[in-house]
């Protein structure tokens, strides 16, 4: 991997760099996006198919697209019993970290006849987008569906692009069925957020899109926004690691890695304080490189997005990875704790050597769908809020209104408002 001294002019080209993988320099794809979109909404299944055919060759149809119960059971018979226990724990784990995210209606009363209060209401239809061209995420269907289940969300839609042959891997399907989703479709990619956005023959309207994805369904997200909600869009993955002289040189070379595997686009960078660290880490990457079965995918990420980056002390270092906001933070130093107190923009961090990034992509329990390409700045991970919305309540008696109406009707005639003055006083003509 490069290694570089952090010095000011490097941190901006990395910076920039880094920046270049967000949806708003990917003017390239955007047209392809665009025309997908208006195919499916203007020409609705048979777009649809029509893509599925060409991006992910399988011959889907109106009779196949919806995954039935049959193959749900075949999945089962297919999948290791073991890792069925495994999705089920992880589930239990996820589902247990974001009951503590739930948020409940209240209502605040006051002897005067004042009732004000928010009512947290449960969006009625979400369409969760699940990836499946160069991996498959059983893991992402139980991040993206179990707060969604925890929210009370009736309605859950979940689309994959299907195989060649027009199937999806059973992890998949099983991790579905054991979250809870309602509906699945064998789509992928732009078409797939189209025909959630707006509707096909098969496929239902939905009124938010969640879900992580590559380019082409980043950018479609992002073009159907307003016509229905989505979440923040999580891009390729991220990992930056925090590390001093006692960090484990393998530790941190696998754990770069980890990340590094999910995507040519993916970033892996290092930060250390320790020049020696800096080296073995380089070396250990090559080793691990060499007989990892995805060397081709980290080796262009690397190339693109790899750093190892060597920083005067850890003030310098902290500062770097606040400013690249990384959608995954490792801190392996002496003291992690008390570096977290200083980071301010990160999607999770992971603090001491054993907490590995992977632990929290597939076990611990807090979301895997994290804010990427710097957006920790103003994002947060995916979570219960993002499946409620909220509604305000106000109610007053008239011995409430009573005593504060004039001064309303004064405020709505200062903003020139007069039938808004007007809809206050009516109440009270007879004191007029
Ligand atoms: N942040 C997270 O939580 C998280 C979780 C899992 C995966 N990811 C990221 O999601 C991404 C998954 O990407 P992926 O490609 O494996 O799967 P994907 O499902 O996002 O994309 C596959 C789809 O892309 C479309 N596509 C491919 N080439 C195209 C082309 N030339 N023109 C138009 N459409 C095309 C196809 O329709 C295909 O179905 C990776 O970047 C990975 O890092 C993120
Ligand atoms: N690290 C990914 C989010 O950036 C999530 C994931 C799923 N499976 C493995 N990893
Ligand atoms: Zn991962």
């Amino acid at each position: 991997m490069r290694i570089a001294r952090l010095e000011k002019e490097l941190k901006e080209d990395i910076l920039k760099n880094l920046l270049k993988r967000s949806p708003n320099q990917y003017e390239a794809y955007e047209k392809a996006v665009a025309e997908i979109i208006e195919g499916v909404k203007t020409r609705k299944d048979s777009a649809l198919f029509e893509y599925t055919k060409r991006f992910d060759r399988a011959e889907i149809d109106k009779d196949t697209i919806r995954v039935t119960p049959e193959e749900i059971e075949e999945a089962y018979r297919l999948i290791d019993p073991e890792v069925v226990q495994v999705i089920r724990k992880s589930a239990e784990n996820i589902r247990a970290y974001h009951e503590k995210q739930k948020q409940y209606s209240w209502f605040d009363s006051e002897p005067s006849g004042i009732i004000l209060g928010q009512k947290v209401t449960p969006l009625a239809s979400v369409g969760v987008y699940v990836p499946g061209g160069k991996a498959a995420y059983p893991s992402s269907v139980l991040m993206n569906v179990i707060p969604a289940k925890v929210a009370g969300v009736k309605r859950i839609a979940m689309t994959t692009p299907p195989d060649s042959e027009g199937k999806i891997y059973a992890g998949t399907l099983v991790a579905a069925k054991e979250a809870g989703v309602t509906e699945i479709y064998k789509a992928g990619g732009a078409q797939a957020i189209a025909a959630l956005a707006h509707g096909t023959e098969s496929i239902k309207k939905v009124d938010k899109i969640v879900g992580p994805g590559n380019i082409y369904v980043a950018l479609a997200k992002k073009a159907v926004y307003g016509h229905v909600s989505i979440d923040s869009i999580a891009g390729p993955s991220e990992i930056l690691v925090l590390a001093d002289e006692t960090a484990n040189p393998r530790y941190v070379a696998a754990d770069l890695l980890s990340q590094a595997e999910h995507d040519e686009l993916a970033s892996a960078i290092l930060i250390t304080t320790s020049e020696k660290l800096a080296y073995q880490v380089s070396e250990e990457v090559d080793k691990f490189t060499a007989v990892l079965s995805r060397k081709e995918i980290i080796n262009k990420s690397l190339d693109n997005y790899g750093y190892i980056l060597i920083a005067s002390n850890l003030e310098e270092a902290v500062e770097t990875a606040n400013e690249i906001a990384s959608e995954h933070l490792e801190i392996l130093t002496r003291d992690p704790f008390a570096l977290m107190t200083k980071i301010q923009n990160a999607g999770a961090i992971f603090l001491g050597e054993y907490s590995s990034e992977p632990l929290g992509d597939y076990y611990a329990g807090p979301n895997h769908v994290l804010p990427t390409n710097g957006t920790a700045k103003f994002f947060s991970p995916l979570s219960v809020d993002d499946y409620i919305k909220k509604s305000s309540i106000i109610s007053y008696s008239r011995e409430a209104l009573e005593p504060v109406y004039k001064d309303i009707v004064r405020f709505a005639r200062a903003e020139g408002l007069t039938a808004h003055a007007n809809s206050i006083a009516v109440r009270f003509e007879e004191e007029e």
